[in-house]
């Protein structure tokens, strides 16, 4: 029997690398799950060094420069790994023949209007973490490389620095906490994207021989958040009533909704982060659970043994 070649994923340590490894880990397929040490992303030659050595079938890269305030004063370290490296993971993936999943960012829309953004949208990122990572989308589709890129919001995990989490450990300090109500978009569990992205594989393969499957049929990009929306005030109330399920004796910060102008930062967010994700299921027939229950599991998962009616 041919032993299967393996799955790298980049950014082992972040949310949906994190997610990644544990679902994949499920599936007894072998993993390869480099730190920074053994594949800098910054690094080009670090890059093809990697994967020329260890030749796997599918490369899956949620590694990203993700500090979107830092990223305004450090352009250079974001443009490295979010814009330069995606290239150059597609021509290593090219050259030994892997298929590869990328992630993308609401952030290379300009944010007008009220109207979701579709993939073929015109494109005007805000800010410096959304103009890296939209020319490292377009140097991974030029790289030849057969590829799928997701592009989603408001990502978090139960373990990783995000926003719910942040709210929930300043929410017990705090009686009030001004939250921005004005962005609006879908907050996205990093589970719900490891599922999507093993969804993906495996109908790649189904299909015959991922690299044709990708570059005939499935690839390119697809929007992938969770069904629904919300603003970041709306998401911090819902994760505040649940998490007040789990401990009623704890009190909370009351949220007062204010909008953006009133919370000056170094990097412009976009207003309008709605993704219309009608082509995920379209094309590759999956179905993106809503935010709210993907805020359900986020507080089942960081209080196990509450159970909430
Ligand atoms: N977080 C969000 O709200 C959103 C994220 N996205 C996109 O989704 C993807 C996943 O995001 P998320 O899981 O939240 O990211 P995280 O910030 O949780 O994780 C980022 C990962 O990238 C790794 N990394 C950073 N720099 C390098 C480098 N030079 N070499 C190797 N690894 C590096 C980090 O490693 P280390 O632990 O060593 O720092 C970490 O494992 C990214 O592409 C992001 O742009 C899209 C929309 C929303
Ligand atoms: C902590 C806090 C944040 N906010 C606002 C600031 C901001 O507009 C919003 C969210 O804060 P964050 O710092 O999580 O925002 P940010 O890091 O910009 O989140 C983004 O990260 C990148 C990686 C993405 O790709 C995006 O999809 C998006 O998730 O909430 C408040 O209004 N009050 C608060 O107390
Ligand atoms: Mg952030």
């Amino acid at each position: 029997m041919q032993v299967p070649r393996p799955v790298l994923i980049t950014g082992a340590t972040g949310q949906v690398g994190g997610a990644l490894v544990s679902l994949l880990r499920e599936t007894g397929r072998p993993l390869l799950t480099p730190g920074r040490h053994d594949l800098d992303l910054s690094d080009p030659d670090s890059i093809r060094t990697y994967i020329r050595a260890h030749e796997p079938g599918w490369i899956l890269n949620p590694a990203a420069y993700t500090q979107v305030d830092k990223a305004e004063s450090d352009e250079a370290s974001a443009a490295a790994i979010n814009a330069i490296a995606p290239g150059i993971i597609g021509e290593a993936a090219a050259s030994v023949g892997a298929g590869v999943v990328h992630f993308s960012t609401d952030y290379v829309f300009s944010g007008e209007g009220t109207i979701p953004w579709k993939e073929d949208d015109p494109k005007a990122p805000q800010n410096v973490y959304g103009a890296t990572k939209l020319a490292g989308e377009q140097a991974l589709a030029a790289s030849g490389a057969p590829h799928v890129i997701f592009r989603t919001s408001w990502v978090y995990a139960a373990g990783g620095k995000n926003f719910p989490l942040t709210i929930l450990r300043l929410a017990g300090d705090r009686a009030q906490m001004n939250i921005v109500a004005d962005q609006i978009g879908a907050p996205t569990l990093a589970d719900d994207l490891a599922a999507l992205t093993l969804h993906t594989i495996v109908a790649a393969e189904r299909g015959g021989d991922p690299g044709d499957v990708l570059r005939t049929g499935l690839g390119g990009v697809y929007h992938a958040c969770n069904a629904g929306e919300t603003s970041w005030c709306g998401f911090a109330n819902e994760v505040l009533r649940l998490a007040q399920q789990c401990e009623p004796k704890k009190t909370f910060a009351k949220l007062v909704p204010i909008p953006t102008s009133d919370y000056p930062t170094p990097a412009k967010r976009p207003l309008n982060s709605r993704l219309n994700c009608h082509r995920i299921h379209k094309d590759l027939g999956f179905v993106m659970p809503t935010w709210t229950s993907g805020t359900e599991r986020f507080i089942s998962q960081l209080f196990p043994d509450t159970r909430r009616d």
